[in-house]
């Protein structure tokens, strides 16, 4: 019996999906991001750390924050590349999230109608302002030297880069949890009826994967950022790196790797608000809901 045409579209688009929902595959896109995340790393060791560009009023560019202050350097970079992306339909993607999505401008192209693949709920999850604290407390710090090179622009022009790569492989969070929901509708479904963000980070937790990506980018940081100018002569590094592999590790395992499940976790909890289920989304991740028990009495 052929297929009818509607049905080999149906059948085609439903492959489409199955595949784009497939873990694996979307295992092998966050591989690919970590290249991205490291490159962008390995160019922002380049430079001192550059307070100045992430202080308020310190420079003095166009745009003032709700305080009366100037945005920083690189606040004022950071929007205006999203008021140039956005135009050209960047954050129409599921896969892309801004940091300032209450600013973009009207679309410059036409929408592209994508497969609704994450559900609806989707739109109501962005940590992009965990992602930008996490980036200036604790990562940056530990890949750029104390001091000031007055590199300003080059440095903010690296952190909007490395931000943004971290904003897409953290919220691609969205797809594995999508992913897992549909691989195991049951069990979710009860914990997010519950609203249990701590049993439901337990049943996405996959250590084994964990520690395989911990390792991997160890690898990909030592041989990314082997600074062969200091090299033994026989190709081997001599141990000098523009950005130890062991800080990379830990910034995946301490940072990365949590706002990923950060990210699952919230999606999960709103995902059957759109079906009529009846979680009701309670705003936060498993962070907010340890918080939430923590403030109860
Ligand atoms: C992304 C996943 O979900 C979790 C987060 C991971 C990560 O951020 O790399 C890896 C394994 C899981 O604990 C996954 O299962 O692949």
């Amino acid at each position: 019996m052929h297929s009818s045409p509607a049905q080999v579209h149906d059948q085609a688009a439903e492959a489409d999906l199955s595949s784009a929902l497939s873990l694996a595959n979307i295992r092998q896109t966050l591989i690919r991001l970590e290249d991205t995340i490291i490159f962008s790393l390995i160019e922002r060791a380049q430079f001192a750390r550059n307070e100045p560009v992430y202080q308020p009023d310190a420079i003095p560019v166009p745009g003032f924050r709700p305080d009366g202050c100037r945005y920083s350097l690189l606040e004022y970079l950071l929007r205006e590349m999203e008021q140039v992306h956005g135009k050209i339909r960047r954050y129409t993607s599921p896969d892309e999230y801004a940091f300032f999505p209450e600013d973009l401008p009207p679309l410059v192209l036409p929408p592209i109608t994508y497969e609704q693949v994450l559900a609806p709920c989707s739109t109501a999850v962005n940590i992009n302002g965990l992602i930008m604290d996490m980036y200036l407390q604790h990562l940056l710090p530990e890949i750029a030297a104390p001091g000031d090179d007055h590199n300003y622009g080059s440095c903010a022009m690296n952190d909007v880069t490395t931000l943004q790569a971290l904003s897409k492989r953290i919220h691609y969070g969205m797809f594995v949890a999508e992913a897992k929901f549909r691989k195991q509708a049951g069990e979710y479904t009860e914990l997010i009826r519950r609203q249990d963000g701590g049993a439901i980070l337990d049943l996405l937790t996959d250590r084994a994967v964990e520690l395989k990506v911990i390792e991997r980018v160890r690898l990909k940081a030592a041989t990314f950022g082997q600074d062969l100018s200091a090299s033994n002569g026989d190709g081997s590094a001599g141990g000098s790196y523009k950005v130890r592999p062991e800080v990379v590790a830990q910034l995946y395992e301490q940072w990365v790797m949590p706002l990923t499940k950060e990210v699952e976790v919230q999606y999960l909890l709103r995902r059957l608000d759109d079906e009529g289920g009846s979680s009701g989304g309670s705003g936060g991740g498993h962070l907010q809901q340890q918080q939430q028990h923590a403030a109860a009495p």
